[in-house]
Formats: C-alpha cells, structure tokens, sequence
C-alpha cells in the first residue's frame, strides 16, 4: 500500500513558553483532499507552519508520502514538493503576476515543468493570464489571492496546503476561488485547505478535521454527512 500525502503523530509545537499543538496526530490525504476547521486561535495555522518547517515542533512525527520530514529546513520541504500557501497573500507588490509566479519555480524539479505549470496556472486563473504584466499592488484582493495560489502551484505541488483562500472576499469571488481550487485537485494536485466556511470545505474535501485546543477534537470521514446543527456543536463543544 502506498504512503499517505501526511501523517502526523503526536505533534507537540507552540511559540516561547505557550503551547499551541498539544499532541495532534492525523492521516491526510489517501482518501482525497482534507479540510481543517475550527475556532480562531486554536492552532490551523501554526499546523501548517509546523508541517512547512517554519515551526520547529517539540515533539512528534511528520511524514510526507512516507519520507520523516520533521528535521528538514522548509527550504528542503520545498524541495520534496510540500508547497504552503500562508494565510493573506504576502507577495512583492511591486512585482508583476508574470515575475511572481517566475520566483514560486525556483526548486529544481518545479523548473523542470516551470513552462507547463504556468500554462495549468493561465488555464486555471484567465483573470491572471489577462493580467500578465500588471504590478500585484495594484490587483484586488481576490485576485491577489489567485496569484499566491498560483505562485504556489509553480513549485509543482505533490501536495498543497492552502490557508483561508477565501479569507475577506465576496461570496461571488470565494466561489469562483474554489471553482479555481477545485480545478487544480482534479488535475491531480491533493490539497489541505483550512477554512472556516465548513460549507465550502465539505465541497472541496472529502475528509474534515476539526481542530480544537490544539489536537483533533472531531472527524468527517469521506462518505459521512453532517448537518449544520452537529456542526454547531463541534464548534460550541454540546
Ligand atoms: N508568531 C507567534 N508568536 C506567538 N504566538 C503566536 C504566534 N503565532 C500564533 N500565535 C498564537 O498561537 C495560537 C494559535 O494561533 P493559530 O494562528 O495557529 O490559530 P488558528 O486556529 O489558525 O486561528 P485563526 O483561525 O484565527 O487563523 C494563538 O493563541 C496565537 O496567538
């Protein structure tokens, strides 16, 4: 049988004295994308940053398709294809789309398809590929958001972890972002998506991880449903 895309075991990660993960173990990926959940200040975000190596954790496992990354610098994570997209499209402002997405592809293998992954890019972000040339400050939010994503894709992803996409944008824009996200999935790409929209989750991802004082505090298994009431109460805890 083949490695999943992650497997964490009792991760233990926090900044200084305070402890934000406290022991989170999940498998992600062999049954589809995964969505992660959860009341703000629970510890999303500092998971994909303990993944991507820009927290060192205290204690536990990370394995990417079966390889130990947990010592590896996120330069050498980059490398194997785990590719973090942070939360609020940090990008050069004065850089065009075009120069942005050049820097994502700058590992070795992500050169190698650097011309075919800014074709699946045009093809998967049009509103970008008209906008080829245009400074990034001078982009909406949603469409700074497609570059970072975008950007993300240039380091040919063997998986994708994506933060609040649709963070602050329209209902119209955050659905033609996650028609844009659904699109890069089908062309092969598994994703980890942390949103707090639960509803579009569950139209991005097959598998849901609520995440609660820092652990898994619940679970939506492919093929379970969940109605807006036990959602409720994963949030509130009755
Ligand atoms: N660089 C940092 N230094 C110190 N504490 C931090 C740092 N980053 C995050 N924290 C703290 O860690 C805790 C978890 O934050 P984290 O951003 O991981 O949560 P989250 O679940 O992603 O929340 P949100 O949904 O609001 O983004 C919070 O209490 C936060 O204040």
């Amino acid at each position: 049988m083949s490695a999943a895309p992650l497997e964490i075991e009792d991760l233990v990660a926090g900044y200084g004295r305070v402890s934000v993960l406290n022991g989170l173990s999940m498998k992600a990926g062999p049954d589809g994308n995964v969505g992660l959940f959860g009341p703000n200040g629970h510890g999303k975000t500092t998971l994909l940053r303990t993944v991507s190596g820009l927290v060192r954790p205290r204690a536990g496992r990370i394995r990417f398709f079966g390889e130990d990354i947990t010592p590896l610098s996120p330069r050498a994570i980059v490398e194997r294809g785990l590719i973090h997209v942070p939360q609020g499209n940090r990008l050069f402002p004065d850089l065009s789309i075009a120069e942005c997405l050049a820097l994502g592809a700058w590992t070795k293998r992500a050169r190698a398809g650097e011309k075919e992954n800014r074709e699946r890019a045009a093809a998967i972000f049009p509103r970008l590929a008209e906008r080829w040339r245009q400074p990034v400050r001078t982009l909406s939010g949603g469409e700074r958001q497609m570059v970072s994503i975008a950007t993300g894709l240039m380091g040919a992803p063997r998986l994708l972890l994506l933060d609040e996409p649709t963070l602050g944008l329209s209902p119209k824009l955050k659905e033609e972002l996650a028609a844009a996200v659904r699109a890069i999935s089908e062309a092969g790409v598994p994703l980890i998506v942390v949103d707090e929209d639960v509803e579009l989750l569950l139209g991005l991802a097959s598998h849901l991880f609520l995440i609660n004082h820092g652990a898994v505090g619940a679970e939506i298994r492919p093929g379970e449903t969940i109605g807006h009431d036990a959602i409720m109460a994963m949030y509130f805890g009755h």
